[in-house]
């Protein structure tokens, strides 16, 4: 930025690292893989940044290269670069496609497509033009994508237009005709500032194993104080704390990582980036993270703090390295791959094979430590699908009636939870009992089919003990379980969720007064919406006639 007084910092060397100190005493030193100054070429960026982790993308690695930084530090100059001084985008094709045409016969090319989208005020719009839109460059002509959150809180796109591209020159076409649709704004601190999150996600279908492998190149928009844009009007205003709260979701996100918690704790579903970039910055995935600081003594709080931020990335690191294998597998695999490459070797067949036949070897390779690793968490899996289930149905159902107050749904949350915990005494109790429940969770709409209210509340009401004070058994917990299994083998179900959903709603609903049988364990919202505010006796006594979900004893 011009008549601003620069940092001064050097770049030191240790252990294959480079190490960026200011010279300011009072700001740590950064340890990062590679550093570079503002003289280093994009070509020499792309060659130690996105190289290796595009290899790993060839070998059926999911992927992702991604610029962080404050607004006019130079994301979109590195990520996407001009028309002369390419970025890591277009250069990232031209690899790909080079690469690819040495290990396959050309024609297969056909097996990578693209596409390209932007995060915009937590909406998400496609980048890739419409058939027929014609050369209007405005957001009108781009169009807004349809996704769900799937019950494993990934994001499934509805109508996200994806092109399968049979040369660079297709690839980089479709990419330039996006970039025309980016929401740009020039702003105090850069002429042409992204608006938006911008997503270019490169999909290789592998020919051999059929399996996709996705690298996501990502250009978040700026991090930015807002006072420093004095004449701010209100869209821009809008924008620019869905950006800062956007990336303050992915730093704790990125926090979280970096802890090194369990996948189920991370906050993924707190901003569409988090959710998208979910794939992305866990385990099995490739990931390169490119910060861009300000040299000017003005930036330098935002410098730092930047750098701050790629440390914690670099810390996530630690859980993405490859699972650990046991020595036996290892030698395995290693005595295989040389026996291969070997038998290549002897059957003349020249470089091309040899390269042709290690890539094969990473694949399989790669294939076989994942389904290694799906067995080793096999249980884990059962009791995560299932907890996710629950997790799944929250959100939707807040979306479906946004009129629920937040305490109901906390307090349903808990519920849930509390019946998960019933349910989970042991995996297999577990597996019997997501299949007793028949949580049926279908592709299409994720409904889920739990109790046939009718029959249910007609059995309970056939058993005064389970809900008569006045029942000289009421007391007797093991004539109560009795009841509940009779109960539980007329509907085919557990009677140990009837019995579940029975007592919550004795203990929590009132005092001493009769009880509720609730229709379902997902309508339980719904009750909750009627719990009294003074209830010496039935909630709903009065009025019950009104309340179809709930049966009053
Ligand atoms: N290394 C560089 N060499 C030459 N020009 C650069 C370099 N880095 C950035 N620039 C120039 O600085 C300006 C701002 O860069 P850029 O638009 O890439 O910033 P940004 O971080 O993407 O900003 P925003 O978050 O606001 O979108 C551009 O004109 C860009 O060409």
């Amino acid at each position: 930025m011009k008549n601003e007084k620069l940092i001064k910092y050097e770049i030191k060397k240790k252990n294959d690292q480079d190490i960026l100190c200011f010279n300011f005493k009072k700001y740590e030193q950064f340890q990062f893989q590679n550093v570079f100054n503002e003289n280093t070429t994009q070509r020499s960026i792309f060659e130690h940044v996105a190289v290796p982790i595009l290899d790993k993308f060839l070998h059926g690695i999911n992927s992702t290269i991604f610029t962080y930084g404050q607004t006019g530090s130079g994301k979109t100059h590195t990520i996407v670069g001009s028309k002369d001084d390419k970025g890591i985008i277009p250069r990232s094709f031209q690899y790909i496609f080079t690469k690819n045409a040495a290990f396959e016969s050309p024609e297969e090319n056909e097996k990578i497509s693209v596409s390209y989208f932007q995060v915009y005020n937590e909406e998400i719009y496609d980048l890739i033009p419409l058939k027929n839109s014609g050369p209007n460059k405005n957001m009108q002509s781009t169009k807004r994508v349809k996704f769900v959150v799937n019950v494993n809180g990934e994001i499934e796109f509805k109508n996200l237009n994806t092109v399968r591209v049979k040369n660079v020159n297709e690839a980089l076409e479709l990419f330039k005709s996006g970039n025309k649709k980016r929401i740009i704004l020039s702003t105090t601190m850069n002429d042409r500032s992204s608006r938006s999150h911008c997503i270019c996600k490169i999909t290789y279908l592998n020919t051999n194993s059929e399996n996709e492998t996705i690298l996501n190149l990502v250009d978040l928009a700026g991090s930015e104080r807002i006072s420093k844009n004095s004449d701010i009007n209100k869209k821009t205003l809008t924008e620019s704390r869905h950006i800062n709260v956007s990336l303050l979701h992915l730093h704790r996100v990125i926090n979280t990582l970096a802890n090194g918690v369990s996948q189920k704790h991370v906050p993924y579903r707190n901003s569409i980036i988090t959710l998208l970039l979910k794939g992305s910055l866990g385990f099995k995935c490739a990931t390169a993270l490119i910060s861009t600081i300000v040299l000017s003594a003005r930036s330098i709080a935002e410098s730092v703090s930047t750098l701050r931020y790629a440390k914690d990335v670099s810390g996530v690191k630690s859980i993405i390295e490859e699972p650990k294998r046991s020595v036996r597998k290892r030698s395995l695999k290693l005595s295989i791959r040389e026996k291969d490459l070997e038998r290549t070797f002897h059957d003349g067949s020249g470089e091309k094979n040899i390269v042709k036949t290690e890539r094969l070897l990473h694949e399989r390779y790669a294939e076989l430590s994942e389904k290694l690793e799906d067995i080793g968490h096999d249980i884990k899996k059962l009791q995560t699908d299932y907890l996710n289930i629950y997790d799944g149905m929250i959100p939707s159902r807040v979306m479906e009636s946004g009129d629920r107050t937040s305490d109901n749904l906390k307090t349903t949350k808990d519920v849930l939870i509390s019946a998960n915990m019933a349910l989970s005494v042991g995996d297999d109790k577990l597996s019997k009992s997501c299949q007793t429940m028949d949580v049926v969770a279908t592709t299409e709409s994720k409904s889920f089919t739990v109790i046939d209210d009718e029959k249910l509340i007609e059995c309970v009401r056939n058993y005064p003990v389970l809900y008569t004070l006045k029942d000289k058994n009421y007391i007797d917990n093991t004539i109560k379980e009795n009841v509940w299994k009779q109960i539980s083998d007329s509907l085919g179900k557990t009677g140990q969720l009837l019995e579940f959903v029975g007592t919550y709603f004795k203990s929590s609903l009132s005092s001493n007064a009769g009880h509720v049988v609730v229709t379902t364990i997902f309508e339980l919202e719904e009750l909750l919406k009627y719990v009294p505010t003074n209830s010496n006796n039935c909630p709903i006594t009065s009025n019950k006639s009104e309340y179809s979900l709930l049966e009053w004893f």
